[in-house]
Formats: structure tokens, sequence, C-alpha cells
């Protein structure tokens, strides 16, 4: 029994606090008597809605207010979609803990059409992922893609407004949110590729806190953590940073590691894809060779594209 009292860090969307409490029940569960809190903060990315996030400063923005409050001793712990996390972690700060795994697939959302290839040419399409851009452009050249933001209840109203004639968003999120009815299509990984860690929570806490490093250990899910390891080694390498169009997913084959990476323009016109199987036991090798062959192959000048794009 332990008399502890652990607070978890969190922005108040429904989906940030839907990972929190869940973090917090499995907590319990694995260490009875101990008491969590959410200290639930709303962050300026979630404040500011008509600017492009990449204006704002990033995806990372949520991140690093979170950040702050555990390092001014707030919080003790934060948890994040994996995608949503930066690639490296202030002083003083890392990356505890990857539980595992929901379905990492994009999904497809419409209340007309049942799957992409329904949709008629011209459709529009809901989405402000440079990466599910590039990859619908790639096999639907003819559709028309209109920026959607928000957090996934505003998406879905959007879509349900007829502003959209689809949208597409994570099953994972959608899941978690229980609204798994509104996915109308699993998007198969071979015409949508995940972001790196889509589909994982994650759990940042502050590197000397052994006690909490402790608590936490038991929500660790290491073939999920090889994955993501994988997928983050080769964002890393290419430096993606919050709002570009790179994608990668990595599977386990019994000891083996299978990674597929894409790099690609937002038009979907040039679309780069590297993939490599490897051994289980050294993920971040494996990410950094799929980096690496996509920059020989010119990856470098696409995201210099996309980033003079966004600096306009
Ligand atoms: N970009 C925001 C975000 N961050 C994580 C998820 C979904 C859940 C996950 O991937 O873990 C979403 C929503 C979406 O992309 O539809």
């Amino acid at each position: 029994m332990t008399t502890k009292t652990l607070r978890i860090a969190t922005r108040k969307s429904p989906l940030a606090l839907w990972q929190a409490e869940y973090v917090k029940e499995r907590l319990i569960q694995a260490h009875p008597g101990l008491t969590v809190e959410l200290v639930a903060m709303s962050t300026r990315g979630d404040k500011i809605l008509d600017a492009p996030l990449a204006k704002v400063g990033g995806k990372g923005l949520f991140v690093k207010e979170l950040e702050r409050c555990m390092l001014d001793g707030e919080a003790d712990i934060a948890v994040h979609s994996m995608k949503d996390v930066p690639m490296e972690f202030p002083e003083g700060l890392g990356l505890a803990v990857i539980c595992e795994r929901e379905d990492p697939r994009d999904a497809f959302v419409s209340n007309t059409y049942k799957s992409l290839d329904e949709l008629p040419t011209g459709a529009v399409v809901g989405t402000s992922s440079l990466r599910r851009q590039c990859q619908l452009m790639q096999s639907r050249p003819d559709l028309e893609i209109k920026w959607l933001r928000g957090n996934v209840q505003t998406r879905l109203s959007k879509l349900d407004d007829g502003q959209y004639d689809a949208i597409i968003l994570a099953t994972a999120g959608l899941v978690r949110l229980e609204m798994e009815d509104r996915i109308a299509q699993r998007i198969s990984t071979d015409v949508s590729l995940p972001a790196g860690g889509q589909g994982a929570v994650g759990i940042e806490c502050r590197t000397d806190d052994e006690e909490t490093m402790a608590l936490l250990a038991p929500l660790h899910d290491k073939n999920t953590a090889t994955r993501v390891y994988a997928e983050r080694a080769m964002n890393r390498r290419l430096e993606g940073g919050c709002q570009v169009p790179i994608a990668c997913y990595a599977e386990l084959q019994e000891d083996q590691i299978w990674l597929r990476g894409l790099v690609g323009s937002p038009d979907g016109k040039t679309v780069l894809r590297h993939e490599v199987r490897g051994s289980a036991s050294d993920p971040e090798a494996l990410g950094i060779e799929v980096a690496e062959v996509l920059l020989g192959q010119g990856a470098q000048a696409i995201l210099d594209d996309v980033y003079n794009a966004e600096n306009d």
C-alpha cells in the first residue's frame, strides 16, 4: 500500500482528459491506495483556434506548457498522444513510459460516403495534416482538401454542418471518445501511413523522480515502445517538426521490425517511400536507416519547401 498522491498535468480537451483518466485508472489498479489527481490546464494552443497551428508555435506548444507545470513542481507527470510529443525533451524531463497502442490507422469519416473510393470527383475532404493531405492527393488528385482544425468534437460538428463531404481523423481518438460509430472506414496503412506514434499514449516525468518512475513502470508496453522508438528515430533524423508531410509506421513480425517511412509534397505529386526489416533489438538504427535513404532520395528539399511556405 502506498499513500502517495500523484498529480497528472493535462490539457482540457476531451481526448486529453480521456487519456489522463485512463492513466489514472491504470495507476490506481496497479497500486491500490495511490491517490491520483488531474491538474487540468488550458494551453495557449487550445485558446488560439483561428490561426494555423504551425504559426502559433506548433503542436509542441501544448506539450511545453504541461512541461513547465512539471518543472515547477505543480504536477508529477504529463500524459501525451505520442504523435504530438516533440523529439527532444527539456533538461530534467523525459519519457518514462509508453502504453499499449490503440488502432494507429487514420479514419475516414463521412455522413454520406462509406469509403474513400466512394467519394465522387472533386469531393471536399477536411484535414489540416499535411501528411494526410499528401497521401490523399497522391491516391485521389481530384479531391479538394479543405483546412480543418479544432478538437475532435469541433471537427465532427463542422462535418455535420455540411462544410465537408468527409474528414480524416485518427481512429484512436474516435475509439477512445466512444465515437467509433462515426468511422466509415479505417484506412489501410498502404493508403495512409500514420504519423509516428499515432495511437500510442506516453507518460513524461522528471528524470530524477525515481519514485514516480517506479509507479509508472507497470503501464509500459514493450512492443509498442519498440515500434514507437523506431518511428521517432526516423522523425528525429528528418528533424520532423510539428507540421510536416512525414509518415512512418513500424510493425513487429516475431523478432523483426518492419518499418515503413514516407516524405511527400503536400500536393501529393512527389512522394518518397522506403521500408526496411531488421532486428527489434535496435529500433533506432532502423529509423535512422529509413530516414537516411529518404534524405538520399531528396526528402530535405521537400521539407524545406514546406517550412518556407509556412513562414511566408
Ligand atoms: N493531432 C491531434 C491528435 N493527437 C492525437 C490524436 C488522436 C489520438 C492518437 O493518435 O493517439 C489527434 C487527433 C487526430 O489526429 O485525429
